[in-house]
Parts: structure tokens; C-alpha cells; sequence
């Protein structure tokens, strides 16, 4: 494979740079505290590091975090196995518009292809979401996993996996509200009927123009909250806060990294910003990663905590529907429109700079 197809050449100004930067800074955080008590009542400065983290990256890494580094491993293995079929086994299980769950390879980051295959798998079976992205369509549909047949154990590591890591992000969803000065429970009622997270096998074979490509372009999640972890290969940038600069996110064996998404930053009335990150690729090497995007239950309109807004600091966003938004990001990767995708800023207030 030498030429790579113009649908995944990013503009000049979005390809990767060669020389790369780390990340000294991208903090780490160790949960031990957490082993043996709530995050309601673990010490002051775990609070106070998150907070840092949240207002100065978006981004940290966790470790002692209490997932046994197997059931990433198993997961890891069994992705690889499932990656390595021919593609006719993969499109047995692939995503469309009826079946929005499973195998995909063709999608486009701001209208530029990424360099990767991916799988999807949601948590809650079956996942109650709204049929169409029409405001006033009140149609519901359910989403349900697409299991292949190989490898057999792909659908035990998946839902292993998922169990541990729901719980580390409901933990972290707390220390993030204990750092906003709210209760711990406070993000609570937006999950506990009916979440719709899901985590996603990401699969990055070896690409040929890997100065051309990216594997992810620069995107921010739209979800609450990302729980992600990657191999030992490398690629993840995140944009530094400071000055723009990407960041590279070197692999560090056993921790996880979590960010920030857009839902964070709209409740915290932009207190906490969602922070913009890519995926490199390289010519040599596969890479593997597994986000989990913890989401909210398909109802919730999200809009900044009336805690965290008064007088001198207004709500700088009006309140929209996580699930019709989510419909809307959908129906724009089926149908590959040639428009930005929905993103949170259409939202911000008419006084409010938008961009
Ligand atoms: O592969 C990674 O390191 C990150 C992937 C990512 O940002 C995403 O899937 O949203
Ligand atoms: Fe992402």
C-alpha cells in the first residue's frame, strides 16, 4: 500500500507535526484513596488535584485505580483477533443506520476521514434512545450490540471490562462534583434511569502517509465524560491550554486517561473546558485504544447547574437535549453531510462570543 486515498489527507494546517512534544504536564493522579473510601469522604487534595487537572488540561491520568490491568488486556487481546478477520467477517457486524452498534471504518472526523476501524458496544441492553433527530418526533428506538461469532470471547471481555470501568467513572463523575463544590451525587439523577454510554474498540492499522493522515482528527467529546485506555504504541495529542501547542500523551503501562467532554463543560457553565485532541498514526506499528464515553439517559437536558450561575456569572448556554443532539451526530455520520456537525457552541447564548 503506498498512495493513501484524498479522503483522508487532512489540510495543511491540521496534519501532524514530526517532531513531538510530551507531556510533562498532563497530570497524574493517584485514586488509592478511593480503595477504601467514597470520594465523599477521601481527602481534601485529591479533590484539589482533579480540580487543577479539570481547569488547567481537561485532561489527567489515573492510576490505582482498582481495574485488575486483565480485563483490559483480555479486551485488548480479543479486539486485536476481531480486527484481524477479513473484512467480509467484519461487515457481518457492521454499523448502519438500523443497526447503530458494531463495525465501522468509514468515519469522518470534521469531513475528513480517519485512519482507523473501529467497534461499538453500549453499555445498557437495550439502550432507550429517541428514533430521529426531529425535535418534536417522539418516537423512541432501542439500540441493541451486534455480537460476531469470532472471536467467541470478544462479547465476555467486553462486558467484563465495561462493569469495572462504569464504576471508576461514576467514582470520578463524583470527585469532579466534589471539585465544583457540589455534592458528590449531583451529576446522579442525569444517569441512573437509563444511561446511554458506550465504549468503542479503536483499531489503527499501520498507514503509509502517516504526515498526511490522522488516525482521529482534532475533535472534543461530545459526552460527560471519557475514561480511555490505550497500548503501548502512542499517538494520542491533546491541545495544550496554554498555547495551543498538541501535546503528546505518552502511554504509561496501567493508568487510565480521562477527559473532560463537552456536557462537563456546559454544566460547569465553561468552568471546566472540553479540550480538543487527535490521534496520530506511524507506518510501522498497529495501535489499539478503548474510550469509554460515559453519557447521561437519552432525556436529559443539559445546561449550566443553576449552582454554578448568578448574577455576575450568567448561564452562558441555552439547555438542549443530550438525546437529540446525539441523534443529530449520528444522522450526520450516516448520511456524511457536507456541514460542520452539532456541536455544543450552537447552543451558547446570543451574547456570548461563539467559537
Ligand atoms: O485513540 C485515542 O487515543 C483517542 C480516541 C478518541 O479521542 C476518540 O475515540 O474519541
Ligand atoms: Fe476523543
Amino acid at each position: 500500500m503506498g498512495e493513501v486515498d484524498p479522503t483522508f489527507i487532512q489540510q495543511l494546517e491540521h496534519r501532524p507535526k514530526l517532531e513531538v512534544i510530551e507531556a510533562q504536564g498532563i497530570p497524574q493522579i493517584d485514586l488509592s484513596p478511593l480503595l477504601t473510601s467514597s470520594p465523599a469522604d477521601v481527602h481534601a487534595d485529591l479533590v484539589a488535584q482533579v480540580r487543577d487537572a479539570c481547569e488547567n488540561w481537561g485532561f489527567f491520568q489515573v492510576f490505582n485505580h482498582g481495574i485488575p490491568v486483565e480485563s483490559r488486556g483480555k479486551l485488548i487481546s480479543a479486539a486485536k483477533r476481531f480486527f484481524d478477520q477479513p473484512m467480509e467477517e467484519k461487515r457481518k457486524v457492521r454499523r448502519d443506520e438500523a443497526h447503530p452498534l458494531g463495525y465501522y471504518d468509514t468515519e469522518h472526523t470534521k469531513n475528513v476521514r480517519d485512519w482507523k476501524e473501529v467497534f461499538d458496544v453500549t453499555v445498557d441492553v437495550p439502550t432507550l434512545m429517541w428514533a430521529s433527530h426531529e425535535p418534536d418526533d417522539e418516537q423512541m428506538t432501542e439500540y441493541l450490540n451486534q455480537w460476531p461469532h469470532h472471536p467467541p470471547e470478544l462479547r465476555e471481555a467486553c462486558e467484563e471490562y465495561v462493569k469495572d470501568v462504569e464504576k471508576l467513572s461514576y467514582k470520578l463523575l463524583e470527585l469532579i462534583a466534589l471539585s465544583l463544590n457540589l455534592p458528590a451525587n449531583r451529576f446522579e439523577p442525569f444517569f441512573s434511569k437509563g444511561q446511554t454510554s458506550f465504549i468503542r474498540l479503536n483499531h489503527y492499522p499501520p498507514c503509509p502517509a502517516p504526515d498526511l493522515a490522522l488516525g482521529v482528527g482534532r475533535h472534543k467529546d461530545a459526552i460527560a465524560l471519557t475514561i480511555l485506555t490505550q497500548d503501548d504504541v502512542g499517538g494520542l495529542e491533546v491541545k495544550r491550554k496554554t498555547d495551543g501547542e498538541w501535546i503528546f500523551v505518552k502511554p504509561i503501562p496501567n493508568t487510565f486517561i480521562i477527559n473532560v467532554g463537552d456536557m462537563i463543560q456546559v454544566w460547569s457553565n465553561d468552568k471546566y473546558e472540553s479540550v480538543e485532541h487527535r490521534v496520530m498514526v506511524n507506518s510501522t506499528r498497529e495501535r489499539f485504544s478503548i474510550p469509554f464515553f460515559l453519557c447521561p439517559s437519552y432525556y436529559t437536558m443539559v445546561e449550566p447547574l443553576v449552582e454554578l450561575t448568578d448574577e455576575q456569572n450568567p448561564a452562558k448556554y441555552d439547555s438542549y437535549n443530550w438525546g437529540k443532539f446525539f441523534a443529530t451526530r449520528k444522522r450526520s455520520n450516516f448520511k456524511k453531510l457536507d456541514v460542520e456537525n452539532i456541536q455544543i457552541y450552537h447552543f451558547k447564548k446570543s451574547n456570548e462570543l461563539k467559537g
